[in-house]
């Protein structure tokens, strides 16, 4: 059964904005969503001619009907045409907070002025807002006029930005996203900013898409972010995902009227080409932007290929089990070791890669990229912190592969910043070997990662694959299976990398 979301917003009678954007929004990330309708506005292309607020029962009706039968996971709220608005709806979520088995996740998008520049709610809604609604709202996500008119800020450059999210976390919001498509800067660019309840930071950056049809952009976004939220997605996710779909949508947004169309609605984001850049510490937006660079960060992008898909990949922690891996017939393995104070480690690298010669195997050697480098290694294979430490341009010049640990959208993006070798995704299903709390992807997300970075990259799934989840994780058309204890911990680690070799091949339909 897919997840709830409710919309608590006003309906667009020109059905580009409002419930009818949320609901095509949120079933375009596969979530069901319910609606309670506040307002009726009267709007086409060309504006808004009236807003119709819905009188407190009649929302009360419909908060009661969905709370009785059909609870959220994850409420979005739009439009709230006054203060009577404001008032009921956050007494019913501040209820629904404290009652429900699992209390809801509440998405604000502070609708206040259209793209068309119509304001939308009563002008002393502000004080109410920030007085009942924010203290409840988990994750706001105002554009850049809701956000100087929430905060008295006039957002003229990142400084600005990071301050006026700060202001409405001070109001009470948990995370702030922060739409940037109204503030051209860098001149041509779409600049994007998440600042999550840890105070963790994201910028998204793409060149604007040039299109006049961005009627229903703002709810759309906040709409994903919601659907998002309710799939288990993490927040820098659901902010990278929310943003590709915006963008695949404007790419194709067409007029249905003489005026502003809205963006177009085409499915979940599976087009890197669509997404924004994360943009890195180094980077030239980063530059732009003033974001700065940590001392020692040594950016580097483009590394050697893989000449293919890594196939069948054993990750072990001794040299013995590499030699046992490659003479069984795994075409690429991993020495991870995770105690840099072992006393064998160099000797243990040293082994390894001298095995990936005389059985031609690929061999990569996980986090110890100087020893990599020192004995001439095939590959490094690093986890997303190492990234921004690591020497990358050593490991690069040196000619050796660059594998890198994802585990989600934002990450993977991330790493398509630095061009590595492949990219890996996991854990797809829990696992014993490596503590992963929280990071647990699942199959429905390798479904998606796939296609995404197919086209780009040799691609590896990783985490709680044994024998009999192979073949469907094949299935998906990943380029490899990563595993530790389905070979080490087998009664015999030579039948087993059979077997995985057998269910990688029907997986993908060549047996
Ligand atoms: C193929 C592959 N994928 C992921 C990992 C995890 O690497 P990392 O994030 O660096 O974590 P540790 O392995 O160092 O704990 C991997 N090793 N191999
Ligand atoms: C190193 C690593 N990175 C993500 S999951 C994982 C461990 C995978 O081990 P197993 O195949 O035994 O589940
Ligand atoms: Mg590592």
């Amino acid at each position: 059964m897919s997840e709830v979301v409710w919309s608590i917003a006003g309906s667009d009678s020109g059905g580009g904005a409002g419930i009818q954007a949320d609901l095509k929004a949120m079933h375009s990330f596969g979530v069901h969503g319910c609606t309670v309708i506040t307002a009726l506005t009267a709007q086409n292309s060309l504006g808004v001619d009236a807003i119709n607020p819905v009188n407190n029962a009649v929302i009360e009706s419909q908060l009661n009907a969905l709370a009785q039968d059909m609870p959220a996971k994850v409420i979005k709220i739009g439009l709230l045409a006054n203060i009577a608005q404001v008032e009921l709806i956050a007494e019913h979520i501040a209820h629904y907070k404290k009652t429900w088995a699992v209390p809801p996740v509440v998405v604000y998008d502070p609708v206040a002025i259209a793209t068309s520049g119509d304001t939308l709610t009563e002008e002393d809604t502000v004080d109410a807002l920030k007085k009942y609604l924010f203290p409840l709202v988990d994750v706001i996500t105002p554009n850049t006029h809701e956000t100087q008119l929430l905060t008295g800020i006039y957002l003229i450059g990142p400084s600005s930005v990071v301050e006026a999210a700060e202001k409405l976390q001070a109001f009470g919001a948990g995370s702030a996203v922060i739409k940037g498509g109204h503030w051209d800067y860098p001149k041509g660019y779409c600049i994007d900013y998440c600042r999550s309840d840890s105070q963790e930071e994201h910028w998204l950056g793409n060149e604007a898409i040039v299109t006049p049809h961005t009627h229903g952009t703002g709810c759309s976004l906040s709409s994903c972010i919601a659907a998002c939220l309710a799939k288990g997605y993490p927040l820098k996710d659901a902010f990278i995902l929310g943003k590709a779909y915006i963008n695949q949508g404007l790419a194709s947004a067409v007029r249905y009227g003489e005026g502003i169309g809205p963006v177009a609605h085409t499915g979940f984001p599976e087009d890197l080409t669509h997404f924004p850049q994360v943009i890195e510490p180094g980077s030239w937006l980063a530059d732009e932007l003033e974001l700065g660079a940590p001392d020692d960060f040594n950016f580097a992008a483009g590394f050697a290929d893989t000449e293919g898909e890594l196939e069948l990949y054993a990750v072990v922690d001794t040299a013995d089990w590499i030699e046992k891996c490659l003479a069984a017939g795994v075409p690429t393995v991993q020495l991870r070791i995770k105690d840099p104070n072992d006393p064998n480690l160099e000797a243990e690298i040293k082994t390894a890669i001298m095995l990936g010669e005389k059985y031609q195997g690929r061999v990569f050697i996980n986090d110890y990229w100087q020893l990599a480098i020192e004995h001439g290694a095939y590959g490094v294979h690093l986890g997303q912190e190492d990234l921004s430490e690591a020497n990358l341009s050593a490991i690069q010049n040196a000619g050796l592969r660059l594998g890198v640990s994802t585990h989600g959208f934002y990450e993977m993006v991330r790493a398509h910043n630095y061009r590595p070798s492949y990219l890996a995704f996991g854990a797809i299903y829990p696992t014993t070997t490596k503590d992963m709390t929280g990071q647990i992807q699942g199959l429905e997300k390798l479904k998606h990662f796939v296609p995404l970075m197919k086209a780009h990259y040799p691609t590896v799934a990783i985490g709680g694959i044994d024998i009999a989840r192979t073949e469907q994780v094949a299935s998906t058309g990943v380029g490899s299976v990563a595993v530790v204890r389905a070979i080490t911990l087998a009664d015999d680690h030579q039948n087993a990398v059979l077997e995985l070799k057998a269910a990688i091949r029907k997986g993908r339909g060549e047996a």
